[in-house]
């Protein structure tokens, strides 16, 4: 069955169904669209698209492996430019396999058409980061995002038993090459968020090894989000105005548009290019920067005709590491912005008290900053 088919009968089956239960899963199921979309609305100030496209740097690191001195200055000269201001660029010839990544898009398409019962074997329990779930309905009642999610997380900090398992027993031998293809591209993007660590380094004037140190036994998450085709996309978001928490991330789109990105205070579309993969400053990055550079305010629009997935990549540290700038970017003139924390603080801070929106990371300064002991 053609993919396309396939995503636009799953659409009529998400408005087909009848609902018998309060299941959260069931509420993209249910027949009464406009009950429905009520869950799904966002205000009109959060989701009015400018129809301007981003001005992204578009960077080649087959430059910055094997070029100049010259090149790489220019690199890092694009990326600083692009940092000071949105936190995007577009990276090409960036070393992953584009077979590998195709193969990976296809095994996506395939598991978001697969049965319900089949999915559910792999549901996401709560707390938990890994598994695939459903519009987030049983963490949110409003403001619901139109997609389906799976995620996996992939663990060098020693701290990866139950992740590692969920993992194999979750694929088991049926879909062994899926689970190969999905930990070699794991490992890929890490390599590729390392190579980008450097460059960040020293675009912000602090040693080229720092962040790249700092990160070597960092996590992944691999987050796949599948965005059906929305009657009213007009009135919905597949995914809320938002800066990651994490520290980079990597995102590779199909040729379908979706995502947006907050450039002076408009929001404008990033063109999807077949050999290219979309990175943005999360969080965690910025409060490694001392707010040098900022998270990428971002969110993902939904549209009528067409079901749209992305492939995205997060870095962030192991779990014990303490976050803070390196020296050389704070002075009397520009004093420490963030408090030292750790990722479980700040990841905890976002699944228990808190939606992440734009500014998550200022709200949980403040609140941890007000619950130190004293
Ligand atoms: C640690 C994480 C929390 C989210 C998944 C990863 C990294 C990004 C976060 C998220 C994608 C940002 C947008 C809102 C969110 C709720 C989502 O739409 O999925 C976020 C994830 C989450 O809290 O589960
Ligand atoms: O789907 C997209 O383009 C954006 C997804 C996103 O922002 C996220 O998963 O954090
Ligand atoms: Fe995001």
């Amino acid at each position: 069955m053609q993919f396309q088919q396939a995503i636009y009968l799953k659409s009529q089956l998400l408005f087909s169904s009848q609902m018998d239960s309060n299941d959260a899963f069931n509420i993209l199921l249910n027949p009464n669209l406009s009950q429905n979309l009520q869950k799904f609305t966002w205000p009109k100030e959060e989701n009015t698209s400018s129809n301007q496209e981003l001005n992204e740097p578009i960077i080649d690191l087959e430059g910055f492996h094997g070029g100049s001195a010259a090149e790489t200055a220019g690199t890092t000269d694009l990326i600083r430019a692009a940092c000071l201001g949105h936190g995007l660029f577009q990276v090409i010839n960036h070393g992953v396999d584009l077979d590998l990544i195709k193969s990976v898009n296809d095994h996506v398409n395939l598991f978001f058409n697969l049965p319900k019962e089949t999915q559910m074997r792999v549901h996401r329990l709560p707390g938990k980061i890994w598994g695939y779930s459903f519009a987030h309905a049983d963490r949110f009642s409003l403001k619901l995002p139109w997609k389906e999610i799976f995620s996996c997380i992939f663990r060098e900090d020693g701290h990866d038993s139950e992740e590692t398992l969920f993992f194999e027993t979750a694929f088991g031998q049926e879909f062994e090459k899926i689970r190969l293809d999905f930990q070699n591209y794991g490992h890929a993007m890490k390599k590729l968020s390392l190579t980008i660590m450097e460059i960040l380094g020293m675009s912000l004037g602090v040693d080229k090894q720092h962040y790249k140190d700092f990160f070597e036994d960092g996590s992944s998450i691999l987050r796949f989000n599948f965005y059906p085709p929305c009657q009213e996309p007009d009135q919905t978001l597949g995914t809320g105005p938002h800066c990651d928490p994490t520290a980079l991330t990597i995102l590779y789109q199909d040729q379908v548009r979706g995502l947006e990105v907050l450039d002076d205070g408009l929001w404008k579309s990033v063109r999807p290019r077949p050999d290219a993969l979309v990175v943005s400053l999360g969080d965690t990055f910025s409060a490694l920067a001392n707010g040098v550079y900022k998270s990428c305010p971002h969110r993902a629009v939904v549209n009528k005709s067409m079901g749209r997935i992305s492939m995205v990549y997060f870095l962030l540290p192991a779990e014990e590491k303490v976050i803070k700038p390196p020296k050389n970017l704070v002075s009397s003139e520009r004093l420490r912005q963030y408090p030292d924390f750790k990722w479980s603080d700040f990841h905890n801070f976002t699944q228990n008290h808190y939606r992440v929106d734009l500014a998550t990371l200022q709200n949980f300064s403040k609140w941890f900053i007000s619950h130190q002991p004293t």
